[in-house]
């Protein structure tokens, strides 16, 4: 709803009011309707100021109302009708001003911003255009160019950016509320037509048609498939070329033609995923709100190679103090440096100081003694990380929070070598840890609700998406892509190449191939985890078939390619070959189709054409079945886990929802029937064999992805 008041005098106040975001739903448009008619025609008002409760302009249209019957009055003839009204109305910005509230502001003759404010036309990130005028005002307001950026993008500005590009007319660090009634009052009277951005012409490039070309076509390149994007584009070409009105009509068919669209489905489900994984809950009954996180005033990291860096950047960006450790000080003097840099750099792209005073560099492990939690990113080994928890523990408050960067090793097996092992948590970071959104916060049977509540508060200061997930090998992210990897490999044996198979991931919209990815990674990652494994090297009991691991199906390929140096990018080769060693180029390598052939041959393989529709499958179907095993065996506590993890770590495309979301939308009888088929063409295949919860959800009427946790309960209830 919206309040309406009249204060100095002749000023009306019409104050949105729907908590937490001021969302414009179906009553609060109403109430905006009714408030600015009663304005318009109370002879005693001269001006109005909009405002939101509670500090909060407008987040946007509300979601929630997308998946239901339309009702109550448009957004786009309320719009219309502040902008066409014969008094000024000023918009007080505090907070946000996104989506329909961005465009409500639009609307407004005046906009005023309190410094902190940040506003924003994120619709693309949920599969849709602004189209309550966005579109065809903005491009009007700071030009063609600058619009199209921030409408492609979904981008946030700071209210000091929104001046600079002409969007706000002010910028306070005062009272908004306050500056905008006496705004209000100065400009009464002044006349409002030059006001009106319906009215204006955009400020377009003078080589407007190939300025568009270029934007569209670098539009299609990042938007891997989603159609939003390039709707956006089409939206504000119509702004640039045709007068409001007909653009208004473009801005309304495209929006017409995404509204309904399986997209904006998924992006709107990832959005409210996002939401749900902060209402995190343990197999215990530990949950977010049952729990009470402890602050952080200092923290250490242990081990300074490339996670370790990006997560002492990540600290210290968030104003948390830290302790940097390394063993030798060759090592530290040169991750001082590194992290040094990093920092820096990242300080001048935000246009800030580099808050290189709050970190202190070590080798000494008695600097522990004032930290509130450690985290500890040597290198990936058993043996040394207990050894690193034993000296942690002997050393630190003990009260300390000790947590671990691995990214699959047993937490419970850490805990178990310190003093206290309920505070231990693992704090998966993905690399770099200072750029890459995600976060898996790994409970061990033994970590107690208040160290998942600090590690999840953590994240959350560190500006990451925090998963909170149970104890497996792999967890849930990197458990889940083992069969989706093996899969790959598998794959050429049969008869594909690296090259296919990564077209067929890319077009389905994943940044890069599994193959790519490996290059890029380093083919040797997977080769330690796999002689951790017993699956290669002097684990491996003798007399052992080279394609057969502890009884199932394996492929060597990716040990031979580290056997003969070809490590990926890092060595010039690897599942593709680069110009040089640490080039970023991939070319065909004929000496991999070649030396594929040979394996063919030398274990009787038979090539057969592998089509795109079977890697999707294969790949893709095999790693939402292991998805399916997670979530029976309580790893996970629901889908939106998993596909929050998948969308923010591993690059799944958010048009695609997630892989969990994407089993529901292909439709979970063909997902089964799929793994069956494929199970039985591959019976020494066990990931391919379907998991008993898919075939519950199947035999239960495949419900919608909101209610599988009900049906996960029953499983639970059952054992
Ligand atoms: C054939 C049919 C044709 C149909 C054609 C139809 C034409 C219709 C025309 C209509 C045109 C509409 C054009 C406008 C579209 C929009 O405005 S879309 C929305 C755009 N806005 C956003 O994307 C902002 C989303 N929100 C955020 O980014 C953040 O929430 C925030 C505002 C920055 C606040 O962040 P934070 O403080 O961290 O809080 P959160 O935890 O994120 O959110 C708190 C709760 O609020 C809920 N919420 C947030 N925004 C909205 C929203 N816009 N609508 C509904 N709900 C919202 C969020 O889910 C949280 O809820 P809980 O999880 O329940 O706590």
């Amino acid at each position: 709803m919206a309040r309406y008041t009249r204060i100095a005098g002749s000023i009306a106040l019409i104050t949105l009011k729907n908590p937490p975001v001021n969302a414009l739903s179906a009553a609060v448009r109403q109430g905006i309707t009714d408030s600015v008619g009663r304005a318009l025609s109370d002879p005693e008002v001269e001006a109005v100021v909009l405002c939101g409760e509670d500090g909060k302009f407008c987040g946007g249209a509300d979601i929630k109302e997308f998946a239901r019957p339309m009702t109550g009055p448009g957004l786009v003839p309320m719009i219309d009708a502040i902008e066409a009204g014969e008094k000024p109305v000023v918009a007080a910005i505090e907070g946000v001003a996104l989506g329909g509230g961005l465009e409500l502001a639009l609307a407004c003759h005046y906009r005023i911003a309190h410094y902190k404010a940040r506003l924003g036309l994120p619709e693309v990130t949920l599969g849709l255009i602004p189209a309550a005028g966005g579109t065809q005002r903005l491009p009007r307001l700071i030009g063609v160019p600058a619009a199209l950026d921030l409408i492609t993008t979904g981008r946030h500005v700071s209210a000091h950016e929104a001046l600079k590009l002409g969007i706000v007319d002010r910028v306070t660090d005062r009272n908004t509320l306050e500056l905008a009634v006496e705004f209000a009052k100065s400009v009464s009277g002044q006349p409002l037509a030059p006001r009106r951005l319906s009215t204006r012409q955009p400020s377009c490039p003078t080589d407007l048609d190939s300025f568009l070309e270029g934007a569209m076509l670098r539009v299609r390149q990042r938007a891997r498939g989603a159609i939003a994007p390039v709707a956006c584009v089409q939206a504000v070409r119509a702004a640039a070329t045709l007068p409001f009105s007909q653009g208004m009509e473009q801005e309304k068919e495209l929006m017409a033609s995404l509204f309904t669209s399986a997209q904006a489905r998924a992006m709107q489900y990832c959005f409210f995923s996002q939401r749900t994984v902060g209402r995190w809950s343990m197999p215990s009954g530990a949950r977010w709100d049952n729990s009470k996180a402890q602050p952080i005033h200092k923290a250490a990291v242990i081990g300074l190679g490339t996670m370790g860096r990006g997560i002492a950047v990540s600290l210290v960006q968030a104003g948390i103090p830290v302790v940097a450790v390394e063993m030798e000080t060759k090592q530290l003097e040169v991750a001082k440096h590194a992290v040094t840099s990093i920092l820096e750099r990242e300080a001048q792209k935000r246009g800030k100081e580099p808050k290189l005073g709050l970190i202190h560099f070590s080798i000494d492990l008695q600097d522990l003694r004032e930290v509130d939690l450690v985290i500890e990113a040597v290198f990936e080994d058993m043996a040394l990380k207990k050894q690193v928890f034993r000296e942690l523990s002997s050393v630190c408050r003990p009260n300390a929070f000790l947590c671990t960067n691995t990214s699959s090793l047993d937490v419970n097996q850490l805990a178990a070598a310190t003093r206290m092992p309920e505070l231990v948590v693992g704090m998966h970071f993905f690399a770099p840890a200072h750029v890459m959104k995600l976060l898996e916060v790994v409970y061990g049977p033994r970590s107690s609700p208040v160290a998942v509540a600090t590690a999840m508060q953590l994240g959350k200061r560190l500006g990451k998406v925090s998963v909170a997930v149970g104890n497996c090998h792999g967890f849930v992210g990197n458990r889940m892509l083992m069969p989706y990897m093996e899969q790959s490999v598998f794959l050429l044996e049969e008869g594909a190449t690296p090259e296919q198979v990564d077209q067929a991931l890319e077009e389905f919209g994943f940044p890069m191939g599994v193959f790519r990815v490996s290059d890029l990674s380093g083919l040797d990652v997977g080769w330690k985890v796999r002689k951790g494994l017993g699956l290669t090297g002097p684990g491996v009991a003798p007399g052992e078939s080279a394609r057969i691991r502890q009884g199932r199906r394996y492929c060597p390929l990716p040990d031979l390619l580290c056997k003969q140096g070809r490590l990926g990018q890092k060595t010039g080769k690897g599942w593709y070959l680069y110009d040089k060693p640490g080039g970023r180029v991939a070319k065909s390598d004929p000496w991999l189709h070649n030396f594929l052939e040979e394996y063919r041959s030398q274990h009787g393989l038979q090539a057969h054409p592998v089509s795109q529709q079977e890697v999707l499958e294969r790949c893709l179907y095999s790693l939402i079945n292991e998805g399916f095993r997670i979530l029976e065996d309580g790893i996970a506590a629901g889908p939106e886990d998993i596909d929050t993890i998948y969308v923010f770590g591993y690059g799944w495309p958010p048009h695609r929802g997630g892989p969990m979301f994407h089993a529901g939308a292909v439709g979970l009888p063909t997902v089964l029937e799929k793994l069956e088929h494929y199970s039985q063409a591959h019976p020494d295949i066990p990931q391919l064999q379907p998991s008993s919860l898919l075939r519950r959800l199947v035999t239960a009427g495949s419900p919608p992805i909101h209610k599988w946790r009900e049906v996960v309960k029953t499983v639970h209830s059952q054992l």
